[in-house]
């Protein structure tokens, strides 16, 4: 059972790349951005000390964070990222890190695919095989976001400059899949790289 770390900037394919993994090569897909939203829940510690740090402006009328304007916070200023990152990475490495665990012991997959946006520090990564890093060409991205998420393009430029450049993600990656055309095309780069033709 192999352990592939999907990398690449927002909007580049990550999510459609794992998917293809789950449907045609029997993959379990762990994503690091839902695990994220997992741990900031209303009554975990991560969201009591996010709170502490951010205040209540961040809560929508329920009480729950408004990721929406958590985001737009820390995706405009390095440092209110790094520090909403130091709470929330130990508590989403330490799921990361017992779900692939858990699934390697239970041998029932050929594949864990893990959805992160690069690289990072901790017990998770010593468990990866390989990096699959998902470019996508920069206006494809952008175009897409737009499309799909309703991201204005400024939200979108934020969080990537937040992110790897296009020449770091590189350096990290073992496979390189083009994911600027059709999923069509992606799969079959995919499949090249599983050595399935
Ligand atoms: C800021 C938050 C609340 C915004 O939530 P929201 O649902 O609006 O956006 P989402 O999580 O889908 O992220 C949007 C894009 O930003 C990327 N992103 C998220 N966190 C980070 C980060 N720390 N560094 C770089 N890119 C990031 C995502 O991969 C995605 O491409 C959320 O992203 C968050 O809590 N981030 C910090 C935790 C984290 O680093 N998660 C990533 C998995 S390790
Ligand atoms: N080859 C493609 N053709 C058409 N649409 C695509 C293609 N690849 C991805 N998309 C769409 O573009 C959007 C972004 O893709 P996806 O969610 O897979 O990116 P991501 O890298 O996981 O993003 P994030 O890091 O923000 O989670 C989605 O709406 C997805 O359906």
């Amino acid at each position: 059972m192999k352990v592939i770390g999907i990398i690449g900037g927002c909007g580049s394919g990550k999510s459609e790349v794992a998917n293809l993994f789950k449907h045609k090569f029997n993959a379990y897909v762990i994503n690091a951005d839902k695990i994220g939203h997992e741990v900031i829940k209303k009554g975990t510690n991560t969201y009591t000390k996010i709170i502490d740090h951010f205040g209540k402006h961040i809560l929508d009328d329920h009480g729950h964070i408004n990721r929406k304007k958590l985001g737009d916070i820390v995706f405009a200023d390095t440092e209110q990222l790094k520090l909403l990152t130091s709470i929330t990475h130990p508590a989403i490495n330490k799921k990361v890190y017992d779900l692939i665990i858990t699934l390697k012991e239970e041998k029932k997959m050929d594949y864990i695919v893990l959805e992160i946006s690069a690289p990072g520090e901790g017990a998770i990564y010593p468990l990866i095989d390989a990096y699959w890093y998902v470019y996508c060409d920069l206006e494809k991205r952008f175009e897409r976001l737009a499309k799909y998420r309703n991201m204005p393009r400024k939200k979108a430029q934020d969080i990537m400059s937040k992110q790897l450049t296009d020449e770091q993600f590189r350096q990290y990656a073992h496979v390189i899949l083009d994911n600027s055309n059709t999923l069509n095309e992606t799969y079959q780069q995919m499949l090249r790289a599983l050595n399935k033709v």
